[in-house]
This record gives structure tokens, C-alpha cells and sequence, in this order.
């Protein structure tokens, strides 16, 4: 394989911009990508699956070149490490000189006997995983390092499983149906720029995050609050499983996030939407008992989505649990009260720890607000074990 001096220029700026300027890698990566028009999808490619390699890696990789980069040089000598232990030749440059393959790979083979170092997180977070999945961490921490599969839910409003792949092929892009209304996307090509994207037969969405909006089991017609929407993942998937009929409403405490929510749902062919930002508790109150259906997508440390944000086991601390772990029991506390009795309630995350997840439900089932609440329905899905993120996701009932 050739390598472009430009293409490691590249890199290595993303990798200074999120590790010392505390840039979120996704954003970083686009903001690259975008700097430099002339690069065709390969180079694209190359940058963004090296970068998004390196951040993954990048606790043992340091370690194997004896400390964290800082300077420039310090950078490419990273790079270098990651290149020669995946198999990539080096050119003959002054940046890479004392490199050598068979050294390295001894290196990594005693490094690779300490889980922490070897799966590159840090040690908190190494302990807090075994701490919280026994046995179950060290296959779950290594499945969570690995490429994400790329997933798209077929947009039941404007389109059908037979409808997209037929579009996407057209495209040179080929999928393969999993179960309901997902497909797989067997070779990694940008998406956004198909057709059928644009014309909104689909969005892209992990298998795991497709679960979380048919657990509510919501009907036509129903009084439905998504109350984490953000950017409407799954907001837009239950206005597919409401058919458009009925009344959505999206809420979120950050306005910004529901006007990206809005443009998407004008694409989906949307209509029975609307996003509201939650400036004060009244809108809550003012809904007290009226809902049948709640989505609590709660915020979360994000431990089940590393595949797909893997700067994020660099930015959490177990401070930042902590507070989130906190966060959640007010939402569940507070929120639930908008479902009326004979409702439903679906609390989800995208995290792999138990304390964030049904040891929630257990805090809250005892406590006054669970008072007439039952679970129905209790999920943990592992990427090790599932193939996708890893996602709790529940239902309860409210009996009174
Ligand atoms: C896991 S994300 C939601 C993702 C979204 N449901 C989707 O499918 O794309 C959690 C969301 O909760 C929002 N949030 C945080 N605290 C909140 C609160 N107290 N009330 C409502 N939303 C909150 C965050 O802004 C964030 O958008």
C-alpha cells in the first residue's frame, strides 16, 4: 500500500485537535474531510479509518512509543507504530527511522497480558467494567473495540425494504435485510450522498438503537412523548410505527438538537411531530398523566457506542457517571408522571453498566414515583453477544 505524506499531515492534525484540544473525533473527522476537497472517497477513507484506529488504540500505542505525543514529530512516530502493527510497510522517511516491526511486536506482546493497556482504556474504567459485568467485560471491552457494521432502518412512511435496496443498488451500494426493518450495509460507502437518502427512504441507525422504539409498542392515534429525542433517532421511528396518526411529541433541553430533529422529519415525510425544547418544568407538568406512551432514551456515559465514539473512554471520568448515573434517576423520577395509568414507558441507554440500566429500575420501583409501576420487559443487548451496540432497553407499565 502506498502512503500519502498529506493523508498522515491530515491525520495527525485530528489526532492533536481531539486529544489536546478536546475535539469530538466524529466532528473532527468531518471537519477534515470537508477542509480538503480534492480528496476522492478512498483517501477519505483511509483518513477517517486510521484516525478513528489510532483513538481507539491510542493508550497502547503511546505506551509502545514510550509516551503521549505532543509534538508533531511525536505524532507521526504513533502513526508509524499503528501502520507497522497492521501490516502497512513504511517508506523510507526521517519520521519513522526507528521503527522496527519485530521489536514493536514483542513490546505489544507483553502489553497485550494487562486487559487495560491492551483494550487502551484507562485503568478506572478497567476496574468499573469488571466491577459492574464480571466475566462478561473482558469479551465485551474487546467486542467494543472492534469497526462498527453499518445498519440503515428503512423509513416505513415513504418506502419498503424492496424499495431501498433496489435504489441503493442502482448506486452501487449493497445491503442485506436483518430482521424488521433493518438492512446491513456490506461495504462501507457514503450514504448521505444516495438518492434514497436524500429523498428520505432511510436513515442509519444501529440494530441495536432499531429495538428500542417497537419496545414501546405504540399504536395509531396515541399520545407519544419522546422525551430525550435529540437529534430524533427513534422519534422518527415511532412516527413510522404510529403510521403518522396520532400526536409526537419531541422534547429535549437543548433547543439546537430538535431543529436538526425538525429538518430530518421534513425528510422522513413526518407530519405528526412536534419538537419542543423543555425550558422549564411545566411542559412536564402540564402533560402529568395525559401520555399513553413515553420514550426515556436517557443520557448516558455512552460505554455501549465506543465502536462508534471510541474518544469518548477518553473523555469520561467517573465523576462524569456519576453525574449522569444521578441525571437519570431525576428523568425516570420526573418524566414517568406524564404517562397515564393504563400507559407505557420505555427507559433505554446506550451503556453496557448495570448501574446505569436496571439497577436504575431497581432504584426507582421502591422509591414513591414507582409506585404503581410494574416492568415488563427487560433487555441488555451486548455487542459480544448481539453483533451490534450495546443497549439496554425496557418497558414498564403503570398499573394506576
Ligand atoms: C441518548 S441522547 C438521545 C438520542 C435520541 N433519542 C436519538 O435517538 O437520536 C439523550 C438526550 O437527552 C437530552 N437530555 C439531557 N438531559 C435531559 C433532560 N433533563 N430532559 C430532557 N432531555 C435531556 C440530551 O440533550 C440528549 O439529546
Amino acid at each position: 500500500m502506498k502512503l500519502y505524506a498529506a493523508h498522515l499531515h491530515a491525520i495527525a492534525e485530528a489526532l492533536q485537535n481531539i486529544f489536546r484540544e478536546g475535539a469530538y473525533a466524529d466532528r473532527e473527522i468531518a471537519r477534515i474531510l470537508k477542509a480538503d476537497k480534492r480528496r476522492g472517497s478512498n483517501d477519505r477513507a483511509f483518513i477517517a479509518e486510521h484516525t478513528y484506529a489510532i483513538v481507539r488504540y491510542y493508550r497502547l500505542y503511546a505506551h509502545l512509543a514510550g509516551a503521549e505525543p505532543q509534538t508533531k514529530a511525536e505524532w507521526w512516530r504513533l502513526m508509524g507504530i499503528h501502520l507497522l502493527l497492521n501490516g502497512i510497510d513504511l517508506p523510507d522517511w526521517r519520521e519513522f527511522k526507528d521503527l522496527d516491526r519485530s521489536t514493536l511486536q514483542s513490546a505489544l506482546e507483553e502489553a497485550r497480558t494487562d486487559r487495560a493497556l491492551r483494550e487502551s482504556i484507562p485503568d478506572w474504567l478497567d476496574v468499573l467494567g469488571e466491577e459492574q459485568l464480571g466475566a462478561e467485560w473482558t469479551a465485551t471491552i474487546a467486542a467494543l473495540n472492534e469497526q462498527a457494521p453499518v445498519v440503515l432502518r428503512v423509513n416505513r412512511l415513504q418506502a419498503d425494504a424492496a424499495a431501498v435496496t433496489e435504489s441503493l443498488a442502482q448506486e452501487g451500494i449493497v445491503v442485506e435485510p436483518l430482521a424488521g426493518d433493518a438492512l446491513l450495509v456490506t461495504e462501507r460507502k457514503n450514504l448521505f450522498r444516495t438518492k434514497a437518502f436524500q429523498r428520505g427512504l432511510f436513515e442509519v441507525q444501529d440494530y441495536s438503537s432499531q429495538q428500542a422504539a417497537p419496545a414501546l409498542e405504540v399504536e395509531p392515534g396515541q399520545l407519544v412523548v419522546d422525551a430525550c429525542a435529540g437529534a430524533g433517532g427513534k422519534s422518527l421511528h415511532l412516527a413510522a410505527l404510529m403510521e403518522n396518526k396520532g400526536r409526537l411529541l419531541s422534547l429535549d433541553i437543548h433547543g439546537w438538537k430538535l431543529e436538526e430533529l425538525k429538518r430530518r422529519a421534513r425528510r422522513n415525510g413526518v407530519t405528526n411531530l412536534e419538537a419542543r425544547p423543555i425550558t422549564s418544568t411545566k411542559i412536564i407538568k402540564r402533560l402529568t398523566g395525559k401520555a399513553d406512551r413515553v420514550l426515556l432514551d436517557v443520557p448516558c456515559s455512552g460505554l455501549g457506542v465506543l465502536r462508534r465514539n471510541p474518544d469518548a473512554k477518553w473523555k469520561l471520568s467517573p465523576e462524569s457517571i456519576e453525574r449522569v448515573v444521578q441525571e437519570q434517576q431525576e428523568i425516570l423520577t420526573n418524566y414517568s408522571r406524564m404517562v397515564k395509568p393504563g400507559g407505557k414507558l420505555v427507559y433505554a441507554t446506550c451503556s453496557v453498566l448495570p448501574r446505569e440500566n436496571g439497577d436504575q429500575l431497581r432504584a426507582f420501583l421502591p422509591s414513591p414515583a414507582g409506585e404503581g409501576w410494574e416492568v415488563e420487559e427487560e433487555r441488555s443487548l451486548l455487542p459480544q453477544r448481539d453483533g451490534y451496540d450495546g443497549f439496554f432497553i425496557s418497558r414498564l407499565s403503570r398499573t394506576r
